[in-house]
């Protein structure tokens, strides 16, 4: 059965950020990953991740200024040097957190602009190599539209041809079950054929991004394709809950029952 890391920047928001850690062992998750943990010390963070025994399945690099609309700046040529001090600030969360895998926003910016191509590639190279030293994996997330216009990396198989391009060792595709149907469909094909290159997954129900298992998709299935396909990393659980955190965890509970 797949590692399933409890998303507390969309669940659990019952309570405090820095209770969700708490909220998220009681309920039964010994993982958990967040889009940025940059309001809080690195040193809460690992004190709360400790305290309830959990594991950083991943977090995201600094994303610019995410509550004024943006979403990464790696395919802005003129933020390069914002960059790579957000990465250093990132390292200090690695360390204290002892996560594996950081995540790299792209931006809003067409793709077909060959300043925000030529920019992220740049950005993508450079920050992999940098947290190879760091003993960690980067991953790149294609993102669908709906959610997030205007998105730089919003095609499974450009992010894949960019991270095989680039054959650097620790750069590995975020594989989101939910932006994959919107996307393409064809779901368990594409995790067959991306399964290589793979290293994290998430999820949520499709069209409403609540609890899997409610929505267009097969989430059970999926879940036991991974297992089929020797997926050992995690799956995030990316999802808004369709009310109360701990009410809808359900699903969770039925797939743990169903799982051999
Ligand atoms: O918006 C998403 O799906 C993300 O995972 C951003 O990190």
């Amino acid at each position: 059965m797949p590692r399933f890391a409890a998303n507390l920047s969309l669940m659990f928001n019952e309570v405090p950020f820095l209770d969700r850690f708490e909220a998220a062992a009681r309920a039964g998750f010994d993982a958990v990953e967040f889009l940025f943990p940059y309001e809080h010390p690195p040193e809460a963070i690992g004190a709360r991740l400790r305290a309830n025994g959990l594991t950083q399945a991943l977090f995201n690099l600094p994303p610019g200024d995410f509550a004024g609309g943006e979403r990464g700046i790696a395919a802005f040529p003129e933020r390069f040097d914002e960059l790579k001090a957000g990465v250093d600030t990132a390292l200090r969360y690695a360390e204290a957190t002892g996560v594996g895998r950081l995540h790299l926003m792209a931006g809003l910016a067409p793709w077909d602009d060959p300043k925000a191509a030529e920019s992220y590639r740049r950005a993508v190279t450079w920050t992999a190599e940098r947290l190879a030293h760091a003993g960690l994996d980067l991953v790149l997330e294609p993102i669908n539209g709906r959610n997030m216009p205007g998105y730089f990396l919003n095609d499974f198989g450009r992010a894949a041809d960019l991270i095989r391009e680039l054959a650097l060792p620790n750069l590995k595709l975020q594989f989101d079950l939910y932006h994959c149907q919107i996307l393409h469909g064809d779901v368990t094909m594409r995790l067959r054929a991306l399964m290589p290159i793979i290293g994290h997954v998430q999820t949520a129900s499709v069209p409403e991004r609540h609890e899997p298992g409610t929505g267009e998709m097969n989430d059970f299935f999926l879940f036991d394709e991974l297992d089929r396909l020797g997926y050992r990393g995690f799956v995030g659980c990316e999802y808004i809950p369709a009310a109360d955190t701990v009410a809808g965890l359900g699903w969770l509970a039925a797939y743990k029952g169903s799982a051999r």
